[in-house]
């Protein structure tokens, strides 16, 4: 039945051997695109179309005909149809029988059907080898040859030569294909090319939910209130002034929450006296979310940063500033040099970029060109301690900002405290709670613990839960 042998890989093939006919199913864009591709890698191409036409899209050099003559003239047809259109195979199941018939297909939605659309196909056409191939690749990379971004052809099938085939062939057009195994896998492989951001989506709903709340709490403060109060129109200040104190505490909160997690799972562990137990789920995900946490909290601090640099020329802060020089002059009021003031102005500002500084270092080492280059000992370096003194640093910036005013009852409006105090609760409850856990005493502790060392190892069922640790 077959006419190359099945671990021949396609670089060692010689030309004659390569003319293997090929049948695709469907001359659609996608069935267009990998025609080319073949053809182009040296198979000969047989579509099989409703309407068996030669028309100027399909690639030349390769034949159309009705989908049961083309069934004929190969072994393996590639079926670039959507599932819901599959119903016209059991007519060729006579044809079908005994040969590898590929499903490439896609849905709309992850879990749309109760089975997946290859073992769909398999019941649709049982005498068939069904294989699950190509869904991830795109049309247009296989067209314009762009294929660095994935590459990665998951592969799976219930015959395992049938399967070979199927790798041989993604390999010849470049691809790298990966034996996921057996049909029942096909389900997770349809879902794949579905996902859209799996590990960023709760860190993207957290920074909008916590975006919003910081928003309308400044626009109560800053803008009902004064309108209530006397008036004053401060709706000006919903462009710059509150992004200005939504941004970076927004980046303050989630960058606490990078690191909140590792301490409750130290807390976790000190109370459990093991790490031989699996922590909650809640924690599980939240641990693998961090660097998704970190990196949208680097993009708030970058924001933060791009609209503190416009402070100088907004026309508000000109204003304010000529005014209050004029007021002094035609009230002959003297403005003595604070040299407090002066050294908490710049203190607050230098925390800043330092913290600024090393949060970027953070976001860079978490590159993979540049994570490649280190160990897991400078990685974790960069990430834990660096990261620490980030969030010191970020947290010193925002209290010494605050200076005197912090939590003077003079700037409760409402009886709402600055929204940068309310900010500050998580990143100081969490940095007192580090500082305690590094304490000799339980950092011993906890650093026995992860090493293996069980309180009470009678009544653990240790390693059979698998999970260790972070
Ligand atoms: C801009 C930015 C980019 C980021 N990029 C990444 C990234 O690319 N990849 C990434 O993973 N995270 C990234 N993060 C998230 C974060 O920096 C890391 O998850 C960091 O490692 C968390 O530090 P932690 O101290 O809480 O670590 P934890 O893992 O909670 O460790 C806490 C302490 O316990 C020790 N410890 C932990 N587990 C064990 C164990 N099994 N045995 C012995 N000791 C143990 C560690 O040495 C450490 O001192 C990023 C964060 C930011 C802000
Ligand atoms: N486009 C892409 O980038 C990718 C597509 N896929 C999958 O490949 C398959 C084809 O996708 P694509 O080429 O984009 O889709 P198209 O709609 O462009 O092509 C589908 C083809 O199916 C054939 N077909 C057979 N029966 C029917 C029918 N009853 N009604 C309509 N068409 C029928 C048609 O060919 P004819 O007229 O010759 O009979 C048609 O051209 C899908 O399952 C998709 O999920 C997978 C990965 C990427
Ligand atoms: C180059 C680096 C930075 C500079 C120059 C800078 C400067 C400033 C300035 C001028 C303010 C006062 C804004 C105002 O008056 O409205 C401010 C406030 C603040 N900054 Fe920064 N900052 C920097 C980095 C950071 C970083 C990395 C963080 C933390 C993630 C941060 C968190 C805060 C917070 C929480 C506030 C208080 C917001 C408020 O309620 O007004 N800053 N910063
Ligand atoms: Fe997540």
């Amino acid at each position: 039945m077959e006419k190359t042998s099945t671990d021949a890989l396609p670089l060692t093939m010689n030309s004659s051997e390569k003319q293997e006919t090929v049948c695709i199913f469907g001359t659609g864009d996608f069935g267009r695109s990998l025609g080319l591709r073949m053809l182009q890698c040296g198979y000969s191409i047989v579509f099989g179309s409703r309407n068996p036409r030669r028309s100027s899209l399909l690639p030349s050099g390769a034949e159309v005909l009705s989908y049961s003559e083309a069934a004929q003239k190969s072994d393996i047809i590639i079926a670039t149809i959507h599932r819901e259109h599959y119903d016209f195979l059991t007519e060729l199941t006579e044809v079908l029988k005994g040969k590898i018939l590929v499903d490439v297909s896609n849905n709309l939605k992850i879990n749309q059907y109760p089975e997946s659309n290859a073992e769909h196909l398999a019941q649709l056409v049982p005498g068939a080898h069904v294989v699950k191939a190509f869904n991830t690749i795109s049309a247009w990379a296989l067209q314009s040859g762009v294929l660095d971004a994935s590459r990665q052809v998951f592969v799976c099938g219930n015959d395992s030569k049938a399967k070979q085939r199927v790798m041989d062939i993604a390999r010849a057009l470049g691809l790298t294909p990966l034996d996921k195994g057996s049909l029942m896998a096909a389900n997770e492989i349809e879902n794949y090319p579905l996902q859209l951001f799996p590990m960023w989506k709760a860190p993207f709903y957290l920074s909008a939910v916590l975006c919003v709340f910081f928003f309308f709490y400044c626009v109560i403060r800053e803008v009902i209130y004064p309108y209530v109060n006397g008036k004053q129109d401060s709706t000006f200040r919903m462009a710059i002034s509150i992004p200005n104190r939504v941004f970076p505490i927004t980046a303050l909160t989630l960058l606490a929450l990078v690191y909140l997690p590792g301490v409750i799972a130290a807390i976790l562990q000190l109370y459990r006296g093991t790490k031989y137990r699996r922590f909650p789920d809640w924690l599980d995900h939240w641990m693998l979310c961090r660097k998704q946490l970190g990196l949208i909290a680097l993009g708030f601090a970058f924001l933060h940063v791009l609209y503190t640099l416009v402070i100088p020329i907004r026309y508000y802060v000109r204003w304010t500033s000529t005014n209050r020089t004029i007021n002094q002059i035609t009230a002959k009021k003297e403005n003595p040099f604070s040299t407090t003031t002066a050294w908490l102005n710049d203190s607050f500002i230098a925390l800043g970029i330092l913290g600024f500084f090393l949060f970027v270092l953070l976001g860079i080492t978490s590159l993979p060109s540049v994570s490649n280059m280190v160990n897991w000992r400078e990685f974790r370096f960069v990430q834990s301690k660096l990261g620490y003194l980030t969030l010191i640093l970020c947290t010193a910036h925002t209290l010494v900002y605050g200076g005197k005013r912090f939590l003077s009852a003079s700037v409760l409006r409402w009886y709402l405290p600055s929204a940068y105090v309310i900010a500050l609760i998580i990143p100081c409850t969490l940095l007192v709670i580090k500082f305690i856990l590094i304490l000799p005493c339980i950092d011993k502790t906890l650093t026995r613990i992860r090493q293996g060392w069980e309180r009470n190892p009678k009544f653990s069922d240790s390693a059979l839960n698998g999970k260790t640790d972070i």
